[in-house]
């Protein structure tokens, strides 16, 4: 404490940044939030099963979520009500909310449509039931879903608070299925004000080749829906391929390093390409054609399968938009700990099962172990205050 201040307590709480409390991230646009949003510290991803018989119950429920999405990212007093009544709110942010970064992102699953003869001729090209990979343990319990929604903000507790106040607002028309929460480690910039990419629970920095999300030409092209084998509601979506991904990491911290780097196909450290030279960073581009057999990074290592860079899997590029989980121990003392991948792409074929295709029998499964997971359609962007997540596809319902 400064001279003059009070010496701080055990009992205060952490001082929060002001700055940082107060961001906000606009709620309106031609796409949602949380897509090719910077990712704040916290996430939290969870699936819900939807009860709705009619079009009528489906635009009440996406109405709801809209208001709570609109108000939740936006900020603002929590109103008072009569204390014979529940108070509005769960009050884990106090009177005032603070935005806090947040975004919410609401995305539909196939068994939605599929489930609804009057969705039926709706449901986006590409979009379908998670099937297995070879590698796959998938626990029935942390699969699929009608309904994912994806919290994101600087604090977990405003993603939680935000959870809570959905759960509370629309109890007949979402029952929770499964969520799973995560989190980006913060890392220190570099002395030119650049930020490295974060590091995952495997030691190796997460993100390095990822597209420019600050690129707009390139969004449209490889992370918004677009064409016309689309339905016409569907435009300027995004499909979110969720996988939880255990990471054994007992078995990976007694690996040697020229094997973890040899699987990944990166320098641990650095996350520069193994091609690189010495002083090469984590942005320098691998160049596989001066390498033919593998020799220097190997031909089964993660990023040369995930994207091999020729012609034809540029068609198969996708924005990956991960966050860590750590949520205790196992029953056999192991760590419970993984990635909450998440990816977004244009098109769910030719993104995420085209590259899991190509990664299945890589190395890195000796590693790790998919145990859930899901594929949702992320709908178009509210426009204004005026307008509702969905309105399109309700629009459609009803015409059909
Ligand atoms: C199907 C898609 C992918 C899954 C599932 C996946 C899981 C997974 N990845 C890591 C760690 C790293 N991945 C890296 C690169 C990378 N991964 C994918 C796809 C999936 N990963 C792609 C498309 C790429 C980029 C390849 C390229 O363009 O060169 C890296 C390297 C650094 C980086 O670019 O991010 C790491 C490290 C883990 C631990 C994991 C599952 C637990
Ligand atoms: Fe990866």
């Amino acid at each position: 404490a400064r001279a003059g201040e009070p010496a701080p307590q055990v009992s205060d709480a952490p001082p929060a940044d002001a700055g940082t409390a107060a961001q906000r991230v606009p709620f309106h646009g031609p796409h949602q939030a949380g897509i090719t949003t910077p990712r704040p510290e916290n996430g939290i991803l969870a699936s819900f099963d939807v009860v709705a018989g009619s079009v009528d119950d489906l635009e009440r429920m996406l109405r709801l979520l809209t208001d709570r999405a609109r108000f939740l990212t936006g900020g603002g007093p929590v109103p008072d009500l009569d204390p014979v009544l529940p108070p509005a709110g769960s009050g884990l942010l106090g009177p005032v909310i603070l935005p806090g970064n947040l975004t919410i992102t609401v995305a539909l699953g196939a068994s939605l449509f599929d489930d609804r003869p009057w969705l039926a001729g709706l449901k986006p090209a590409t979009l379908q039931r998670m099937a297995r990979f070879p590698n796959d343990a998938l626990d029935p319990a942390l699969c699929h879903g009608d309904l994912s929604i994806q919290f994101c903000a600087n604090l977990q507790d405003t993603n939680i608070h935000a959870l809570r106040d959905i759960v509370k607002t629309l109890p007949e028309f979402l029952v929770l299925r499964w969520m799973v929460e995560g989190n980006v480690p913060p890392v220190v910039p570099d002395a030119k004000g650049a930020t490295p990419s974060a590091r995952n629970f495997l030691g190796f920095r997460d993100g390095s080749a990822n597209p420019d999300s600050n690129d707009a030409a390139l969004m449209d092209r490889i992370v918004w829906t677009h064409g016309a084998h689309e339905p016409d509601w569907a435009q300027g979506g995004s499909y979110q391929a969720a996988r939880i991904i255990r990471n054994m990491v007992e078995r990976w911290d007694r690996t040697a390093l020229v094997e973890q780097e040899r699987v990944f196909g990166r320098r641990k450290m650095t996350g520069a390409p193994l091609d690189g030279g010495p002083d090469a960073t984590e942005q320098q581009v691998p160049d596989y054609a001066a390498d033919p057999e593998g020799r220097v990074t190997d031909a089964e290592s993660h990023i040369r399968l995930a994207n091999p860079r020729d012609a034809e899997s540029q068609k198969n590029l996708i924005l990956r938009r991960p966050f860590n989980y750590s949520r205790g121990a196992l029953k056999n003392g192991q760590l419970d700990q993984g990635l909450l991948f998440i990816c977004w792409q244009a098109d769910l074929e030719a993104g995420f099962i085209a590259v899991q295709n190509r990664l299945n029998g890589e190395p890195l499964e000796e590693y790790i172990k998919p145990i859930g997971g899901g594929y949702f359609f992320a709908l178009p962007g509210v426009r204004d205050d005026a307008d509702y997540l969905g309105r399109a596809l309700v629009d459609a319902a009803r015409r059909t």
